[in-house]
């Protein structure tokens, strides 16, 4: 693979349902070393709908959302954000990153992470006023934490830290949000309330695509899946490709029988 090929060249992929999906990767491939760990992945989001994003450790999840965003370059391939190059359309995302990838000890109160996701309507230098605080406000309200808005950022728990940065995602008012393991390490009043706010979004025809680990919530919190070990293994709906066949390919076999069995599986 050639270090040559362009990264995200801006150039609109065609064919059907590209143009209106919020977002479409195609030919992704991403290395950090010699060995691609995303490779030639195509991906097309379904506008409106919840996506899950299953694989096993180091599958490439995180990777394929990171270069969905430009955080990290790819080897080769492209990203369109509704039909147009990520460039032009990256403030229609909101990204909630890995718990584990933030730096908690940050000296910043949990209301000035919300106003973070305020910072397009803010722009440089203009004074945070009442109307901002108030949206933010409204934001923390919305993920429960309301209360904790004083807080230093690092004094919360996992689970709270982990709505904050919800908050802020939904301060950005954005039309597409990707979330990398929203539910790992929370509890399941955490968990609940997470999913009420992301069906809350789907429900206003916003779109949601979140790395998902735990297989027996799959079916209940999402309309589509799509199963990737570095290469692009299924996508579809819960219905067409949650199937036990495309979760064996994709574990490899290392998922049990039982496990599979256990499952909402509703096609395979
Ligand atoms: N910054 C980095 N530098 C080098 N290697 C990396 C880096 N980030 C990820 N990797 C490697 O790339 C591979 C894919 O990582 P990634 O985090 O995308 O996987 P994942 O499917 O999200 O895994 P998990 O379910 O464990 O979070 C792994 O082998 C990982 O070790």
């Amino acid at each position: 693979m050639s270090l040559e090929l362009a990264a995200n060249d801006g150039v609109a992929p065609t064919g059907a349902g590209l143009a209106s999906s919020p977002l479409a990767l195609r030919g992704m491939t991403v290395s950090y070393g010699q060995k691609p760990v995303v490779f030639s992945v195509d991906m097309t989001i379904a506008e409106g709908a919840m996506t899950a994003i299953i694989g096993p450790n180091g599958a490439g999840k995180s990777t394929l959302l990171k270069a969905a965003l430009g955080i990290v370059s790819p080897l080769a391939g492209q990203v369109t954000v509704f039909g147009k190059p990520l460039a032009a359309e990256r403030h229609r995302i909101a990204y909630v990153p890995q718990r584990a990838s933030v730096d908690w000890d940050f000296p910043t109160r949990v209301i000035d992470v919300v106003l973070m996701g305020l910072y397009r309507e803010l722009g440089l230098l203009q004074r945070i006023r009442g109307q901002h605080r108030d949206k933010a406000m409204a934001c923390l309200e919305r993920v429960g934490m309301a209360g904790f808005a004083e807080r230093q950022i690092g004094q919360l728990s996992g689970g709270q830290q982990q709505r904050v940065f919800l908050a802020r995602a939904l301060a950005q008012e954005a039309d597409l949000y990707l979330l990398d393991e929203p539910f790992a390490g929370v509890d399941a009043a955490t968990e609940k309330a997470i999913i009420d706010v992301l069906k809350s979004l789907k429900d206003e025809g916003k779109t949601v695509v979140a790395v998902h680990h735990d297989l027996a919530t799959v079916a209940e919190y999402f309309d589509r899946v799509f199963l990737v070990n570095t290469r692009k293994m299924a996508e579809g709906t819960v219905a067409e490709a949650f199937s036990a066949e495309n979760l064996d390919r994709t574990y490899g076999g290392r998922l049990a029988t039982g496990q599979i069995d256990q499952l909402d599986l509703v096609a395979g």
